[in-house]
Order: structure tokens, then sequence, then C-alpha cells
């Protein structure tokens, strides 16, 4: 913000402030989505909630650097299940810079991409309790621990410890996870209720997750 004092005939000093730019708290919520559930969305909307975000990323991985197994599903589709699942949620933004980089989707080489692009936002990776453990790892991770603040949420039966800083956000704890979805499709058995309905439409009409 500019600051002009104002002058008075006796008071000629002017004093000008250099303008402030405000900075933007972003969340990213990276993942496979294979296929997306409500865990995934309610715990980015309760950490966006809570800590005040201004958005969240969605990111849809090309490769999981650490879970080849799981790419049972084309990229393409994921993405689309992901833009079902957050279409008009207000914050809620879907990101295929992974997709588009391809290979393996190491989150260091993402965020220094985000940073580029945008140097005045700030970084705050959600990730569930399981992937908190996995963080020793990671691709670069000491590097990746000054860019971003690690933002942890529970989930059912882990507990972690960690030397790196994470602001644990409470949260309900789900105990739903994409593989809980594809053995559900896979035994034709509901999903009701544990994936958007439009999700559950997607994946009955290509009828994904059926051969496993
Ligand atoms: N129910 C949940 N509670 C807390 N975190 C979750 C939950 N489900 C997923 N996550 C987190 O969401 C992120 C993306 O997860 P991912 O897309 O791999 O889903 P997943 O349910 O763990 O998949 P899968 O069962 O195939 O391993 C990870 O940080 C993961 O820890
Ligand atoms: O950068 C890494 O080394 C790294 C290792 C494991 C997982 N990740 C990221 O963590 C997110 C969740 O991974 P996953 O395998 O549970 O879907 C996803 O965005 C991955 O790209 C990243």
């Amino acid at each position: 913000m500019k600051q002009t004092e104002i002058k008075t005939p006796v008071q000629t000093k002017v004093q000008m402030q250099t303008p402030k730019l405000s900075r933007h708290p972003v969340g990213i919520m990276g993942g496979t989505f294979n296929p997306i559930h409500l865990g995934h969305l309610i715990m980015a909307d309760q950490v966006m909630s809570q800590l005040k975000l201004e958005k969240v990323l969605f990111i849809p991985d090309a490769q999981p650097p650490h879970q080849d197994e799981k790419l049972t599903i084309d990229a393409k589709d994921r993405a689309e299940m992901v833009e079902l699942a957050i279409q008009g949620h207000l914050g809620f933004e879907l990101d295929l810079l992974e997709i588009a980089r391809g290979g393996k989707s190491y989150t260091y080489d993402t965020i220094v991409d985000l940073k580029k692009h945008h140097p005045l936002s700030d970084y705050y990776l959600i990730l569930g309790a399981d992937m908190i453990a996995y963080l020793p790892t990671w691709h670069k991770i000491d590097e990746l621990a000054q860019l971003v603040t690690f933002v942890g949420v529970k989930r059912p039966g882990i507990k972690v410890e960690t030397k790196y800083p994470v602001i644990w956000v409470d949260t309900p704890e789900i105990a739903l996870s994409s593989t809980k979805i594809r053995d559900l499709v896979a035994r034709h058995c509901s999903i009701n209720y544990l994936v958007p309905q439009k999700v559950q439409q997607y994946i009955r009409e290509k009828g994904l997750y059926l051969g496993k």
C-alpha cells in the first residue's frame, strides 16, 4: 500500500513507502487419485478452511514415484474424475502440470516449477499420515522442506513421528482409500457416498476398475 503523508503548510517532508506485495497461501493436494474419494475432498476442504488458504491445487501425478503398480488407469481418466469431484467448489482447482511433465512426479520438481511461475505464493503441502511417514525417502526432501510447509492429516491406524516440521490439522479421520474403492467396484459393490456421484457415474460409464 502506498502511504503518503499529507503536507501541511509548515510540514514539507513527504514520506513515501514502496508498495508491499501481499503473499498467497496455497494448498497442494498431490495424489494418484485412482480414484479421488471423499477422504481426499474432506482433508483438502478442512485444511483450506482451518489454515485460511486462498485455494487448494489438486495435482494428479503422472507416475507416482514409489508405486508404479498403482497406475492401473490412464492419467486422463484420473484427472477427469478430479475435475468432476471439485466442480463448483470455490477454491479447489485442478492443475495438470505433473501430467504434462510426464515421468515420475517428484514433488520437489513440481514446487520448483510452481514457485518459478508464482513467486508470491506460499505452498502448503497437504499429506496423509502415511505419506508423512515416507518423507525421508522422498527426492531432494531436505531442499523440498525449505520450499514448503508440510501439513499433516491423520489417517486411521497410522501413528507417525517425523523429524520434519509438520502442522497437524485436526480433521475427522476417514477410513477410506482408493484401494478400498477399487476393491468395491471390482466386487460390484456400492461406492455410494464414498466418492462424489459424478465420479461414481464416470467409473460406471467407463467400466473402470472392473478387471481387478
Ligand atoms: N482417508 C485419508 N485420510 C488422510 N489422508 C488421505 C486419505 N486418503 C488419501 N490420503 C492422502 O491423500 C494423498 C493422495 O493419496 P492417494 O491418491 O495415493 O490416495 P490413497 O487413498 O492413499 O490411494 P491408494 O489406496 O491407491 O494407495 C496422500 O497424501 C494420502 O496420504
Ligand atoms: O517426490 C517424491 O519423492 C515423492 C514420493 C512419493 C510420493 N510423492 C507425492 O505424494 C503424493 C501422494 O503419492 P501417492 O503415491 O500416495 O499417490 C503424490 O503427489 C506424489 O507425487 C512424492
